[in-house]
């Protein structure tokens, strides 16, 4: 055995243990010079067939891979890329698509007279493929899973913040909202309003017509409190059974007594119809201001003031608005 025997029996043992299959093409001809066997193998070609064309190969290459495959060589052919290098699907005798890998080389480029021997090796990549595949789909359906999670999370944090009866804000929102205006109030010297609206005897409505007119009372306040509300800046929430609050920023108090009225006066017009056909009724809220002027304060304490305020004037006899006054 010559040296050449004992380099080719070497260099066919190394190509073997890395899985690689080598070929040649004759740049200049078009012919495959030296066919991969181990690959025409694995996709179950009969060892007879005949591969002698370059162009038979390519035909063999999956329609969406081939534009790619194109582009790789054409590239390494006109020398801008010192190798070529492609991935694409060949088509398996049985119509099934198997994952190859390509890297080849133009030999003695800088003899153009020899610049016709396309040499390289191809190597089977279905597996790594089919891993990459799976991933790619795993991490599809989580991402798709996490955008529902989120869009579950939204909705979750508007229920844990909204009362389900009125849709207004619920006690555990205006906190939250409330302790930050009250934040804001107290860097830029605005005056905070807040406003405590109570349905008078609302016992009676429910004992009289029953829970679902009571709640229909209910959602018919709420409405009349939205009503006079500023989009984006005020806030309407349902505190208590038949308790609302209406929170006013930058709101001095005799603007925030004259919202009060005429929420009041509204709520005093309005009629809901109760179960026998035809009839409706009427009802009343009683009110309770309190104003932060300046003076720190918590927003529990601009919450009680209020509150003081109603206690006056249900004492008062209701349907009538009452203001907090430090010096009562
Ligand atoms: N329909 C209905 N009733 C409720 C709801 N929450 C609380 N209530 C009722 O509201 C009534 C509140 O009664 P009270 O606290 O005595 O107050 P009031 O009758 O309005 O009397 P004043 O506030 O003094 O004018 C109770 O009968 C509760 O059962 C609700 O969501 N729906």
């Amino acid at each position: 055995m010559d040296d050449v025997d004992l380099n080719r029996d070497r260099l066919a043992l190394a190509l073997e243990a890395a899985g690689l299959d080598l070929w040649e093409n004759n740049l200049l001809t078009g012919e495959v010079s030296r066919r991969a066997m181990k690959t025409i193998a694995t996709l179950g070609y009969p060892e007879e067939e005949q591969w002698t064309c370059v162009e038979q190969i390519f035909q063999l290459i999956h329609p969406d891979d081939r534009p790619r495959v194109q582009q790789a060589l054409d590239e390494h052919l006109s020398g801008r890329t010192p190798q070529y290098r492609a991935e694409f699907r060949l088509r398996a005798q049985d119509g099934s698509w198997l994952w190859f890998a390509n890297y080849g080389k133009i030999m003695n480029r800088d003899n153009p007279s020899l610049a016709q021997r396309f040499v390289g090796v191809t190597f089977n990549i279905d597996d790594r493929k089919r891993k990459e595949d799976e991933l790619a789909q795993i991490n599809q359906q989580l991402a798709e899973k996490n955008a529902l999670l989120e869009r579950y999370n939204t909705a979750l944090e508007r229920l844990a913040a909204t009362d389900s009866l009125t849709g207004l804000a619920n006690r555990r929102r205006l906190m939250e909202l409330g302790a930050n205006e009250c934040k804001r109030t107290a860097r830029f010297s605005h005056d905070l309003s807040l406003l405590v609206v109570d349905i008078d005897c609302f016992k009676n409505i429910n004992d009289a017509w029953g829970h679902q007119v009571g709640d229909r009372v209910i959602c018919a306040v709420a409405d009349a409190c939205t009503g006079r509300i500023r989009t984006g800046l005020d806030t309407a929430a349902r505190v208590g059974g038949e308790e609302f609050v209406v929170l006013l920023p930058q709101t001095k108090l005799t603007s925030a007594c004259a919202v009060a009225e005429s929420l009041r006066q509204t709520v005093a017009n309005k009629q809901v119809p109760t179960n026998t056909a035809g009839t409706s009724i009427s009802f009343t809220v009683s009110v309770g201001v309190a104003t932060w002027q300046g003076h720190a304060m918590s927003f529990d304490q601009l919450f009680n003031n209020a509150d003081k305020a109603l206690y006056r004037a249900k004492q008062a006899g209701r349907n009538n608005v009452q203001v907090w006054d430090e010096a009562a």
